[in-house]
């Protein structure tokens, strides 16, 4: 048989040419007439002066924070459910703008929207696979099993280890105080002990101890916060180009430092297993449960016979996710102190009541002020800037018909400093006001700083007592005074609220 490969030669052709016209076609119409002509969303309220085919991304890159467009969207359109604005690509996304709706996405039908695919792209890969990434029915059934530890009592057994760890951060501003005038950058200061604290409770070790702590700790910081340019990679890595494997002196860093960070991790967890195994065998009791106070995570999931490399995951995430949020907290608590006198004053006033030297939970629960105090620097200084969402069904929220696929933006600032909810002096820092609430400022999904629902935050009683215990040990020995004139500028993007350069400080010891 004789072919005429010159006739094939030209079908293929035909095909390519084809395939490259409706691909063209098809960007065509997502770029330019599916958001603008033809979505079921374009008539929702939000800002128009987008690029043209990178949609709102400049305004959300170029911003002072990673609040600050949401914040002034929701003051311009403040009574809308959604927000509507492009991210890149022209693809429409919707950033949650009322309570009703915040409700809604985050309670009644959470499991109507999952993480984005680009989020869980950059991120697991540093964080592991843990429950920040499980959705609907394995998410379920993990919580379920890790809300183990998180229970009161549990937590309450950490207090004192919490408060020994804050009392050697105050020894160390001590130190500052001799040493160095006073003068303290609080965001790597935090981030310690909150390592510190965090370990304690996911992994029931003591990282002070610990023969491989200082490298446990450096490769924590280098893989869960690295430098600008190694973000930029990751980023590339993801977005772009797999450049991760590039011969670059970052790269090698970051792999050999996320190498021995999950090496040294594996080993901790395979003695876990081996000891629960001796316990069940009556042959020795666990150390780890005296040496942290409760019962730490990796024993719970030891005892439940998870398997390792879930285990591994689920620490690294557990590890990433409990500490920089907690300890940011505290950056800003301390500023707040640093900013108002007044506020600052009868703090101490309060905290001064307590008679004994090692409060427990409950005697700090008891403190009015503070519990006001720290709901509205939650509020303003809200530490988990954004958090996104896409949905993976059709589904109506509010009225609004939300088809499958849309990205969802939430953003608690945008909330916290809605005047619709939270009245006329929203943008003013004032711990009274939560002893005034009404409307709509008075329903628990108008303050998001944890996320409401089934996917709210695991750590959460954790990290309030945490947070709380370390504000009164620092209160209890010392006054801080701003060394900042003017606003603090902010790491942006990112999705924490973070100090851009860390905060400086000057501490003052109580007469
Ligand atoms: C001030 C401290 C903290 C803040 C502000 C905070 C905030 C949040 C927020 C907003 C979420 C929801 C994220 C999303 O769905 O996109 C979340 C989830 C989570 N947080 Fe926290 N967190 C804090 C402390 C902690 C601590 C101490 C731990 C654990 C030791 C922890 C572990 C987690 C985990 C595992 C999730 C995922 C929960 C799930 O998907 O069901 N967090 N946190």
């Amino acid at each position: 048989a004789v072919y005429d490969v010159s006739s094939l030669g030209n079908t293929a052709q035909v095909v390519l040419t084809s395939i490259l016209s409706l691909s063209i076609a098809n960007k065509v119409y997502r770029l330019f007439i599916y958001p603008h002509y033809v979505s079921p969303l374009r008539h929702l309220p939000g800002p128009k002066d987008h690029h043209f085919l990178i949609g709102h991304f400049l305004h959300q890159y170029r911003a002072g924070s990673p609040n600050e467009p949401y914040v002034s969207w929701a003051k311009k359109w403040p009574d809308a459910p959604f927000i509507r604005y492009l991210s890149i690509g022209n693809v429409e996304a919707l950033l949650v703008n009322s309570v009703a709706a915040y409700r809604d996405v985050t309670r009644t039908k959470c499991y109507s929207f999952v993480k984005p695919p680009f989020f869980v792209r950059l991120v697991k890969d540093l964080i592991g696979a843990g429950l920040v990434f499980a959705e609907g029915e394995e998410h379920k059934a993990q919580k379920k099993v890790l809300n183990g530890v998180f229970a009161g009592p549990n937590i309450k057994a950490f207090l004192p280890g919490i408060q020994a760890r804050a009392r050697a951060l105050c020894d160390n501003f001590e130190r500052a105080i001799v040493e160095n005038d006073g003068i303290v950058e609080l965001t790597s200061a935090y981030s310690q002990m909150a390592l510190e604290i965090t370990a304690s409770f996911v992994l029931g070790i003591d990282l002070l101890a610990f023969p491989d702590g200082r490298i446990l700790h450096d490769s924590y910081k280098y893989v869960f916060d690295p430098p600008a340019v190694v973000q930029l990679l990751n980023f590339i890595h993801v977005f772009v180009l797999p450049i991760r494997w590039f011969p670059l002196e970052a790269n090698r860093k970051f792999l050999r430092l996320n190498k021995l960070l999950r090496s040294i991790l594996r080993d901790v967890v395979a003695k876990r297993v081996e000891d629960v195994k001796k316990m069940r065998e009556g042959e020795t009791q666990l150390e780890q449960k005296s040496a942290s106070g409760g019962k730490d995570l990796l024993t719970l999931m030891a005892e439940e016979g998870w398997s390792e490399e879930d285990m591994l995951n689920q620490v690294l995430t557990f590890t990433a996710a409990g500490h920089e949020t907690t300890a940011t907290a505290l950056v800003w608590a301390t500023h707040a102190l640093s900013l108002y006198p007044d506020i600052e004053q009868r703090l101490q006033a309060e905290i001064k009541t307590l008679t004994n030297p090692d409060p427990s939970s409950s005697d700090i629960e008891s403190l009015h002020y503070l519990n006001n105090f720290s709901r509205e620097l939650f509020r303003f200084f809200c530490p988990a800037a954004v958090q996104g969402r896409v949905a993976v069904e059709d589904v109506v929220i509010q009225g609004v018909p939300i088809p499958k696929g849309t990205e969802l933006l939430i953003s608690p600032a945008a909330i916290h400093f809605n005047p619709l909810i939270w009245g006329p002096h929203a943008d003013v820092f004032d711990p009274d006001r939560w002893d005034r609430l009404e409307g709509d400022a008075a329903d628990v999904h108008a303050w998001g700083p944890f996320l409401q629902g089934p996917r709210g935050c695991i750590g959460r009683t954790l990290a309030w007592l945490e947070f709380k215990g370390v504000v009164v040990e620092l209160v209890r020995r010392f006054r801080f005074e701003r060394l900042v004139e003017g606003e603090v500028r902010l790491v942006n993007p990112s999705p924490v609220l973070r100090p851009r350069g860390g905060l400086r400080v000057k501490v003052v010891r109580r007469e």
